[in-house]
């Protein structure tokens, strides 16, 4: 296996068989296409973004590189190893964090919940050790290892779940929505320890998000995929010119005052003191920001990222010749499983 193909999709497809409620009595067998025909390449110790709007086929992806699911047709390899063949063999290599569950034992303390991942994934006793000092000290766990995890809030339980995630030394870790409902300062917290993890460890990241900073800080280069398809693998910087996406700045000034002008940038919305300007997401907000705080009495400002829908919407009205397939609905029962850290469903 060539590190340039550490994970490798040719042509893959997902299709499920769901019968769906048709009139009051009959029943109709109908085909979703999940995946349709997705082909792509990680190389090692890339860490790289795949987004795109619910029901896309994201999750769906992610469950066929860690072996969960089988692909209805295609070819995929991850570190050499067709996943759905070799699921065990595969699972000491890889690491799952899905956002919305969790791989630790609700009534149990942190610390015993990696205590039975230590013995269950028979990670040598060394390498758990050190492993799980350094998650500690770099996800700051320190003070919750005695927590029984239900009494963690949702940021303090992420990183709980990103140790657990990390505790068998992984090559790949697969994140789907990691700062899902987390405040700024756990977003941050996160974004900062998969930057070292990716930086020093050369861990390969797959990371699903709805949020664009959380790409725009980790990623240089992301995958949109939608309805199944992929439609765009590159820079995010390119997506934006692609979608013709705004990014938003929004100041507050001294007083209340008529919209500000400049060059770069317009006033789209105006409340008492405070302005909303619209700006080309792939411009920096630097020279913007400098202006309107030469000529205007500045007291506060936070530039906001357009959302992935928005940008996708455009995107699709700029290439109106592409045929959207099924919308997609949200799949059943995701809150409350708990997960093995391949992302295998576990007992509770
Ligand atoms: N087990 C399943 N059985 C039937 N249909 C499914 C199953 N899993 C997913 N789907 C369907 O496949 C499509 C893709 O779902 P998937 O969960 O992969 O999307 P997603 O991009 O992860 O969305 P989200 O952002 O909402 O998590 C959806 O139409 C979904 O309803």
């Amino acid at each position: 296996m060539d590190d340039a193909d550490f994970i490798m999709l040719d042509g893959i497809e997902k299709v499920f068989d769901v019968r769906r409620k048709v009139g009051r009595f009959r029943r109709e067998r109908q085909r979703v296409r999940a995946v349709d025909g997705i082909s792509f390449r990680v190389p090692r110790g890339e860490m790289v973004g795949y987004i795109g709007p619910n029901g896309a086929g994201k999750s769906t992806t992610i469950k066929m590189l860690t072996g969960i699911l089988t692909p209805s047709g295609g070819r995929l390899r991850v570190a050499g190893i067709d996943p759905s063949r070799e699921r065990t063999r595969l699972a000491q290599r890889i690491g799952v964090v899905f956002g919305q569950r969790t791989t630790l034992w609700w009534d149990l303390p942190l610390i015993d919940s990696y205590r039975l991942m230590h013995r269950m994934y028979r990670v040598p006793d060394g390498r758990f050790k050190l492993n799980l000092e350094r998650c500690v000290e770099l996800l700051d766990l320190g003070a919750l290892l005695d927590v029984p995890v239900r009494q963690l809030s949702l940021g303090q339980r992420m990183r709980g779940d990103i140790a657990a995630a990390l505790l068998h030394d992984p090559e790949v870790l697969y994140l789907d929505e990691p700062t899902i409902g987390l405040d700024v300062i756990s977003k941050a917290k996160v974004r900062d320890f998969l930057r070292q993890l990716n930086a020093e460890r050369g861990t390969t990241v797959l990371l699903t998000t709805h949020d664009l900073t959380d790409i725009e800080q980790l990623c240089r280069r992301v995958m949109v995929i939608d309805h199944g398809r992929l439609l765009y693998d590159g820079a995010l910087a390119g997506l934006h010119e692609v979608g013709r996406s705004e990014r938003t700045l929004v100041v507050d000034l001294e007083r209340e005052l008529p919209p500000v002008e400049v060059v770069g940038a317009r006033v789209v919305k105006v409340e008492g003191p405070r302005q909303w300007l619209a700006f080309p997401a792939g411009a920096s907000a630097a020279p913007l920001v400098a202006r309107i705080a030469a000529e205007y009495p500045l007291v506060d400002l936070s530039v906001r990222e357009p959302d992935i829908e928005t940008v996708i919407a455009k995107m699709y009205a700029e290439r109106s010749d592409e045929e959207p397939g099924e919308a997609g609905s949200e799949e059943a029962g995701r809150t409350g499983d708990r997960l093995g850290t391949d992302g295998s469903r576990l007992p509770n």
